[in-house]
């Protein structure tokens, strides 16, 4: 297995290319089930979990081709193409790999009118039940059942009716899941306390680029006019805000200023936020971010939230950047309920945190020291990465598996704006 070598104390500067959102490529990938026309993603990211995701569509009888292939290329573009759906299964050794599979559950209802989805297990950052998706399907006249671990959904005679639902939680992949099975129901369906996420507006978009009737994008009421048939489309995915976050502070920990090529500025504001509050020098375009830190790094309080709220998957990265400030942050997670585990790998690097249930406060040290780390989830990996470019001396990341779900190439971008780091075989 790999692991990362970074010698910390270089300052990041130069212009970092962001990719396709992993977030958003994993809600419109299964989209290509709602058509029999070709579905063609543009800035596609090369990464783990959509490697697997190919696989479960080609499961479904999807044909998928990827251009794109060398590696020298960063948006790749992949053709779907579901001409005749030859299973309806997917079965529990590709969705236990990839949670983000059971966003094929409302597509493969609404088109094959039946779907049989592995429950995808809890993870290390939470519980992560899937209630809520269910709830919406039913909400929309589908009937469930559980059954040796798998949810088996299916239309009743003479199709969706379609139906409303109101969240009682704010839910990005219930809302997804709901999106996709609403688009072709027999009638109009409304969710209220909808997500409404960048990525929600990108799937949004598609879906109406693919022919269906939705209402209220950009909110949190949505309402959808089931149509007969969508037909095929091209269509670019948005780039990553929170790979765009996350080279942010890596560029502010060492005191460096970086551009984010792609990032849009506008789907990352609250990011952009804390960044400001903390010290950093953060300007836009239409095309780029730009992020400094010239000067010393302030402690504050933070805490996370739906969008436009704080996003959960930044915490991990921002609490790096505060280790590294003077004075106590307190910050607060109140999406999921075990999102700390990098708390401890960050404190064998130095860094003085405490945790008392879902508040971590930080405080600030003037050193961080290498260490040998590893992490149990996506975004803690990259805060591990973060803090040891700041720190004295060499630190060794392992279990990269996670980081090489969600960031395209990590260490070949950071090497792009002066990092030490390089991967190596264990
Ligand atoms: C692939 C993808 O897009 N993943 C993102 C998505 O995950 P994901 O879609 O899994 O996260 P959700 O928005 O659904 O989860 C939010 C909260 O709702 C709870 N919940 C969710 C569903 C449900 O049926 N019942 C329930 O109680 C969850 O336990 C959690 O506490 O949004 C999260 C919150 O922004 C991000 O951290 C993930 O990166
Ligand atoms: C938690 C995340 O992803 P996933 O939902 O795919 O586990 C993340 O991207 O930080």
């Amino acid at each position: 297995m790999d692991k990362l070598i970074i010698r910390g104390g270089n300052r990041l500067s130069g212009t970092i290319p962001i990719s396709g959102a992993k977030n958003a490529a994993l809600t419109l990938i299964p989209c290509a089930l709602l058509t029999e026309e070709p579905l063609t993603l543009r800035n596609l990211p090369r990464l783990a979990d959509i490697d697997g995701f190919q696989h479960l569509m080609n499961q479904f009888g999807v044909t998928t081709v990827i251009q794109g292939t060398r590696p020298e290329d960063f948006g790749r573009v992949m053709s779907m193409e579901a001409t005749r759906i030859t299973s309806t299964v997917a079965p529990y050794d590709l969705v236990r790999k990839m949670r983000a599979s059971i966003l094929v559950l409302g597509p493969m209802l609404a088109r094959a009118g039946e779907a049989t989805v592995s429950m995808p297990g809890g993870c290390a950052i939470g519980n992560r039940p899937i209630d809520l998706h269910l709830k919406a399907l039913e909400a929309f006249g589908a009937h469930i059942e559980l059954a040796q671990g798998y949810v088996k959904a299916y239309q009743p005679d003479g199709g969706m009716p379609g139906g409303d639902f109101d969240f009682p939680v704010v839910s990005v992949g219930a809302t997804e899941n709901a999106l996709m099975a609403a688009v072709l129901a027999n009638g109009t369906s409304r969710l209220f306390n909808a997500a409404r996420e960048p990525e929600i507006v990108d799937l949004c978009n598609m879906l109406v680029a693919m022919g269906a009737e939705i209402e209220g994008i950009g909110t949190s009421n949505l309402t959808i006019h089931g149509v007969k048939r969508l037909h095929g489309a091209t269509y670019r995915v948005m780039p990553d805000r929170i790979e765009a976050g996350s080279y942010a502070c890596a560029a502010a920990i060492t005191g460096g200023e970086v551009r984010l090529e792609g990032a849009r500025a506008d789907e990352m504001m609250a990011t952009i936020h804390a960044l400001q509050a903390i010290g950093c020098e953060v300007t836009w375009d239409a095309k780029s971010v730009t992020v400094g830190a010239s000067g010393p790094l302030k402690a504050t309080n933070l805490t996370t939230a739906p969008y436009p709220g704080l996003a959960t998957d930044m915490q991990a990265q921002l609490m790096a950047l505060l280790c590294k400030a003077e004075g106590t942050s307190v910050l607060k997670e109140t999406i999921f309920e075990n999102r700390f585990m990098h708390v401890p790998e960050l404190a064998r690097m130095g860094a003085d945190i405490t945790t008392e249930g879902r508040t971590a406060i930080v405080r600030g040290v003037e050193r961080l020291t290498g260490a040998e780390v590893m992490a149990t989830d996506l975004r803690a990996s990259m805060s591990l990465v973060i803090a040891a470019l700041a720190a004295e001396g060499e630190t060794t990341v392992r279990r990269l598996y996670h980081l090489d779900r969600g960031y395209e190439r990590l260490e070949e971008k950071l090497q792009l704006v002066g990092a030490d780091i390089e991967r190596v075989d264990d």
